[in-house]
């Protein structure tokens, strides 16, 4: 009974009803005009009061909504005699869904009806509510729940748009007859042993009529992908086609709605956490079993979710006897089902105008006190999706916006000057490479297939699609093709330096007979022959041929031709410290060959470089990162941006129609197309454009209103003033900041686009942490400064202690403008109950995916998983970053190629502040700790944590 009760009290502070909307109007002389209205929703104030929600097509308010409320049984509404339709159409519909109920035999629904209840009716969350039930619809669909939506096997030939674009492109340099003949010899090897793979992936091809049959079908593919991650299996072949994009796209809400209140009532729902957030990398000495990735336990004020976006949400069981009961809620879905094919535009329009947001927009809310309780009603379905990004061969785009276009210059041979990419097509790179067959490189060939250049997109691969991991794979079996007939590998690693900000570069290397790659031998290279003959590259021979490039670089520059000596890359200061006199040549060659490395993997993700520098010691570079297995650099995978996982749960890459797609941008071919998402939703998007025809289509097309970009419906950063959606970027791709108070106040999760959105990838305003990162990291050691004695002296006496904090990252020449998204935190997903065993320093590279941990006392399910980076043995620069109490850059979790109930958000650092060149850029651990007010704190440091260095005017004193 207590519970109740304070239950009840909680609904009525939650559900404090504003007044409905006055409107001017009424007042004035347009009131006698005779204006159009039509009835479009009904909400329910407390169980008690009906409000019609009306729309006017031919009046809006300045700011464009069109919505207006009006009380039911108000004789002076301007509804009076015109709602006995709408109440006729649901009941009908009432009447429809409970027949369909009734009529449920297959035992889907059984005896229970379940109504969604959600647990607040504040207007601002509805986004995240249809969302979430558009994701569960999806699943159901997915799962095969519903009979009556078959999955339509979706098929669309990869290898042949692939081939097509070659070809094209083969032709203009080469001339159609060869080019012809080089993509045919290619594509003749490629089929040999296809047909096996081919009937794996595909089914027995005779559609999705049965449904067990498309489930093992599902399960097949599921296999073949895993496998195919695991231990890296022979990849698909240009020739094979695909059943649906398999990889994962964020879902953001989408304008579609559910179809059926039966549909969305029988749902089951993924659990949700809502809690504090703790995000930090984890401490050296981080003790076994405990729960915490951080000693102590830290908030993000960036990994705590929006309280109105991420609110709790109750579903429960309701048996059909007190349905009748329920009727409000059936009534609000059904209607605005019925009725209202567009509810969900229209309701962002009122939303985002309005500030006094009406009360429950959301057809699946309901005011009933009942709803408080944050209930899960059924096992969360297994998480379907996982991580697509278990490759470790990236598309190698070269983006034009990221490298320093005079560096990306590839000298060869036959060439009076250096191929440049200066120009901001890479198509001309291209070119000039394809005209000088003999010696141009492989990765100006593969980037320039599958990056399309913001000024010349036409004809060139569809770079969403390349990043497919099938696709990714026949690339790779492209780029293996150029590089038989064109690449000298020794170029392609000398000219590499060129990227190098180093003060000297190796000589040209392409007249070392010992390096210079014939055709035949390049063969040998990079092409690898599977057991049946196949020749394939996949992700790991990708990585092996990169290492031996490496090795060509080592053989180079330490046995030159020319007898040129190399200068180092990193001029070693003996001044302080002394060390590093005389240093060793190795030593040199392995930070420069760090530099290659990092910087190869980097460009091939279409990212800046990433250069080693020591100007402190003669440590040779940081230990255990080293690409490939070359003991004289370590092994260690570079991830520019993707993550990895040997998590069995999150291999099975999920079906497209797991996302959703916004609707902004018009006339663009989407090369998804046949994946036919609507199909699943129709009816439900069609009225889109009539509603926003007053919108403005050029910002339409690059997602930049918010209020109408589906995906950035939970982007919703509170202004200080109002809360309001804006988008999370500004016009120029910069971070929005909140509040310029405080930065961090609130708490967010971004939502961007995903692959399906109708904008490329350069385009989109919402998508703007999946560009490649476009200013160059520089990895130094940090200075060892001779300190005073610390805290921590047992006798008190002063002593001299060298401090340092190891490596950590800085911007090398370019300076960073304030909320500049410089990149994602990458590495390994594991759970974060293996992040919490790690021990020692073993946890150090250790980045919690907390954004969405349950709060402490929250009834969690036991299939709930939460999840941490671990970034020792694969990721990128940013495991890098030290700590600093007052830091230069900022995270915030981002989604786009997961769904959020999934718990793998981006970890995206953006700055915080302009950042000069050269300068060390820093997060702090624990975001959200106390600082002191001034200097530095002298308290007894919290156990497991050790002295901080990072020289802040406020420290705390530990890290
Ligand atoms: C994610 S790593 C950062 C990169 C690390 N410096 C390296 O060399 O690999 C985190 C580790 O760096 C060190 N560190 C980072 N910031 C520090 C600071 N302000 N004071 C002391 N040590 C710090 C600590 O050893 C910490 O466990």
């Amino acid at each position: 009974m207590e519970a109740e009760d304070e239950r009840a009290s909680e609904s009525d502070d939650l559900y404090e009803s504003s007044e409905p909307e006055k409107e001017a109007w009424q007042d004035e002389e347009a009131s006698d005009q005779d204006w159009a209205v039509k009835v479009v929703g009904v909400e329910v104030v407390k169980g008690e009061e009906i409000h019609y929600e009306a729309r006017w097509p031919a009046w809006s308010r300045p700011d464009g909504t069109t919505n207006t409320y009006h009380l039911k049984g108000d004789p002076a509404s301007p509804l009076t005699g015109l709602t006995g339709d709408w109440d006729d159409a649901r009941k009908d519909r009432i009447n429809s869904v409970l027949q369909e109920f009734q009529d449920d035999k297959d035992g889907t629904a059984g005896t229970v009806l379940e109504i969604d209840i959600w647990a607040d009716n504040d207007v601002m969350s509805s986004n995240t509510r249809y969302h979430a039930q558009l994701f569960d619809e999806k699943l159901a669909i997915t799962e095969g729940r519903f009979k009556r939506k078959q999955k339509r096997k979706v098929e669309y030939d990869l290898g042949k748009t692939l081939e097509a674009e070659m070809l094209r492109l083969l032709t203009k340099e080469i001339g159609e007859k060869d080019a012809k003949k080089m993509l045919k010899e290619y594509i003749d090897e490629e089929e040999l042993g296809d047909d096996d793979e081919n009937s794996t992936v595909n089914g027995d091809g005779d559609g999705d009529d049965d449904q067990e049959e498309g489930n093992s079908r599902r399960r097949t593919r599921s296999e073949t992908r895993s496998s195919r991650t695991r231990s890296t299996a022979p990849s698909t072949s240009s020739k094979t086609s695909i059943s649906r994009a398999p990889s994962a796209v964020s879902s953001g809400p989408s304008r579609s709605q559910p179809n059926t209140l039966s549909d969305i009532q029988s749902i089951p729902r993924i659990p949700r956490a809502q809690g504090h957030a703790r995000q930090g990398i984890q401490q050296q000495g981080k003790q076994s079993g405990k729960s915490s990735a951080l000693i102590p336990p830290a908030r993000s004020a960036f990994s705590s979710p929006p309280p109105s976006s991420f609110g709790p949400q109750a579903s429960q069981k309701i048996p059909t006897a007190f349905s009748a009961q329920f009727s409000s809620a059936i009534s609000l879905s059904a209607s605005v089902e019925s009725t209202l094919p567009t509810g969900l535009a229209s309701l962002r329009s009122s939303a985002a105008a309005s500030k006094t947001p009406p009360l429950s927009l959301s057809p699946f809310s309901t005011p009933d006190s009942a709803s408080t309780a944050w209930a899960r009603t059924t096992a969360a379905p297994k998480i379907i999706s996982a991580s697509p990004h278990t490759s470790n061969l990236k598309v190698p785009t070269v983006s034009p916006l990221s490298i320093p276009p005079a560096s990306f210059s590839f000298s060869s041979s036959s060439m009076s000057k250096p191929l440049s990419a200066a120009s901001s097509t890479s198509t001309a790179s291209f070119s000039s490479a394809m005209s000088t067959s003999s010696t141009s490189t492989l990765v100006i060939s593969a980037s320039t297939l599958s990056f399309p250049s913001p000024e010349n997109k036409s004809g060139l691969l569809d770079l969403d699609m390349l990043s497919l991991p099938e696709s990714r794979t026949i690339k790779a079996q492209i780029r293996s093709t150029i590089v038989e007939s064109t690449t000298s590998t020794l170029n392609y690693t000398s000219n590499l330096d060129s990227i190098l900000h180093s003060s000297a570069q190796p000589e040209s290397t392409t007249s070392n007979p010992k390096c210079t790659s014939s055709r035949s031998s390049a063969r040998t290279q990079t092409k690898s022959t599977t057991p049946n003959g196949r020749a394939t590259m996949t992700p790991e021979q990708g990585s092996r041929s990169k290492l031996r490039t490496f090795a060509n670089l080592k053989h180079v520059s330490q046995d030159d031709d020319t007898g040129t000596k190399k200068k180092p890359l990193a001029q070693v200061k003996s001044k302080k410290t002394g060390i590093g006199k005389g240093k060793a040549k190795e030593t040199r060659s392995r930070l420069q060959l760090l530099s290659l490395a990092w910087t190869e993997a980097a460009a091939q993700a279409g990212a800046a470089a990433v250069t080693f520098v020591n100007e402190v010691d003669d440590e040779d570079g940081p230990p255990g990162v080293g690409l490939g297995s070359d003991t004289t650099v370590g092994e260690f995978r570079y991830l520019e941006a993707e993550l990895e996982t040997h998590l069995e749960e999150l291999l099975d890459p999920p079906d497209a129609e797991m996302f959703l797609r916004c609707n902004c941008g018009v006339g663009e071919e989407d090369v998804h197309e046949d994946i036919d998402i609507e199909m699943l939703f129709e009816g439900f998007e069609s009225n889109e454009k009539d509603e926003s025809s007053s919108r403005n289509t050029a910002l339409e097309k690059t997602c930049s209103d918010s209020s109408a970009c589906g995906c950035q419906g939970i982007s919703e950063l509170l202004t200080e003033n109002a809360r309001v959606p804006v988008s999370a970027y500004t016009e120029e791709g910069l971070f929005r900041f909140a509040s310029r108070s405080n930065p961090l106040e609130s708490g967010i999760e971004i939502i961007e686009c995903n692959r399906y959105c109708k904008c490329t990838l350069y385009e989109c305003r919402n998508r703007v942490a999946q560009r490649p990162r476009s200013v160059p990291m520089e990895v130094f050691k940090t200075e060892i400064e001779m300190q005073s004695g610390s805290d921590e002296d047992e006798d008190g006496k002063e002593s001299k202690k060298s401090s340092g904090r190891g490596w950590g990252v800085r911007c090398g020449e370019q300076a960073v403008k304030r909320g500049t998204v410089l990149g994602c935190y990458t590495g390994e997903i594991i759970h974060r109950q293996t992040a919490n065993e790690l021990q020692g320093d073993h946890g150090t590279y250790v980045f919690d995916l907390d954004g969405r941990d349950p709060a402490e006392g929250d009834e969690v399910d036991p299939n709930f998983q939460i999840y941490s980076i671990d970034a020792r043995r694969c990721g990128n620069w940013t495991r890098f970053l030290n700590h600093s109490c007052l830091p230069n850059l900022a995270v915030y979790t981002a989604v786009w190629d997961t769904i959020p109930e999934q718990n793998i958000p981006h970890l995206v650092f953006f700055a915080l502040d302009n950042i000069p060149k050269g300068t060390e850029m820093t997060v702090d651990y624990h975001a959200g700790m106390p600082l002191p007010k001034k200097g530095r704190a002298r308290k007894k440091r919290p156990p497991g944590t050790h002295e901080c260095f990072c020289g802040a005017k406020r420290c705390r004193g530990w890290v």
